[in-house]
C-alpha cells in the first residue's frame, strides 16, 4: 500500500467495458484508498425506474422516486456497493435490462445533478471512475486517465462474464457508447490508454507509474 494518495483524486474514465472498475479497484487498492463507481448510481436510478414501471425518459418521476427512497453508494477499494435503505441493489445493477436503459436515464440533466452531488460530497482521497469524472465532476483532479479498447476486444472480455455471444455484446456496447458520446470525451489533460494490448495488471501498472 502507498501513502502518497492523501488528499488526491484520480479519475479513470472510458468507454463501456473498457476496464474502468477493475482497473480503478486495482489502483485504489495499491494506493490504499476507496474507488468510486459513478456508473453504479446511474444504474441504480435505472433499475428502480424499471421496477416502478416509470418512463425512463422523464426526470420528474425518477427524481420523486429517488427522493422518497434514497440510494447510497458505499465506495470501497475492493468493490462498490449500492443500497436503498436496507436493500442491497449491487447484484442487480449489471443486467442486460439495466444496460439497455441506463444511457437514457444518464442523459437526463436532473439525474446527472443527482449523481454529481453525491460524488462531490465524498471525502478525499479516492479514485473516481465513469465517463465525465475528469471533465465535469472533478476537473481539478490531480491525475486523469481515459481507457479505450476496440468494441470487439471489450465484448470478448465481457463474454467471459455473461452468457451472451460476442456479436450481441459488441452491438450493445457500441449502442451504449453512441448514446454516451456527449458525456464521454476524455479530459484534455487525461492520459488515454488503449487497453487492447495490455492485461489488467499492465493497465494498473501503467497508471501507478504515473502517480506520486
Ligand atoms: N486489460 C484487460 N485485460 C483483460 N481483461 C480485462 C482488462 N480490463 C478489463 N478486463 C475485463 O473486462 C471486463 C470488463 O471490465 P470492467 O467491468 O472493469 O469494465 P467497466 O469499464 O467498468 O465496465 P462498464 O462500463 O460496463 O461498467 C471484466 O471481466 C474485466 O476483468
Ligand atoms: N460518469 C458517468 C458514469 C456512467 N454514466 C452512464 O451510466 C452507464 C453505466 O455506467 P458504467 O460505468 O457502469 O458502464 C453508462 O453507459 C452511462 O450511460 C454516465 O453517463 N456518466
Amino acid at each position: 500500500m502507498r501513502y502518497t494518495a492523501l488528499l488526491m483524486i484520480v479519475t479513470i474514465d472510458g468507454v463501456a467495458a473498457s476496464g474502468k472498475s477493475s482497473v480503478s479497484s486495482g489502483v485504489a487498492q495499491a494506493l490504499g484508498v476507496p474507488y468510486v463507481s459513478s456508473g453504479l448510481l446511474y444504474r441504480a436510478a435505472t433499475l428502480l425506474g424499471l421496477e416502478a414501471s416509470l418512463d425512463l425518459h422523464a426526470a420528474p418521476g425518477l427524481l420523486t422516486l429517488l427522493g422518497a427512497h434514497p440510494v447510497r453508494l458505499e465506495p470501497l477499494a475492493g468493490g462498490n456497493r449500492v443500497w436503498q435503505g436496507e436493500r442491497e441493489l449491487t447484484d442487480d445493477l449489471h443486467s442486460s435490462r439495466v444496460d439497455r436503459g441506463v444511457s437514457v436515464v444518464a442523459a437526463l440533466p436532473e439525474v446527472r445533478e443527482w449523481v454529481d452531488a453525491q460524488l462531490r460530497a465524498l471525502p478525499e482521497p479516492f479514485v473516481a471512475e465513469g465517463r465525465d469524472m475528469g471533465t465535469n465532476v472533478f476537473p481539478h483532479a490531480s491525475h486523469k486517465f481515459y481507457l479505450t479498447a476496440s468494441a470487439r476486444i471489450r465484448a470478448e472480455r465481457r463474454a467471459r462474464e455473461r452468457p451472451e455471444d460476442v456479436p450481441a455484446i459488441e452491438a450493445a456496447l457500441q449502442r451504449r457508447d453512441e448514446l454516451d458520446t456527449v458525456q464521454s470525451a476524455p479530459a484534455p489533460d487525461a492520459l488515454v490508454i488503449d487497453t487492447g494490448p495490455l492485461d489488467l495488471q499492465g493497465v494498473i501498472d501503467t497508471i501507478l507509474t504515473r502517480l506520486p
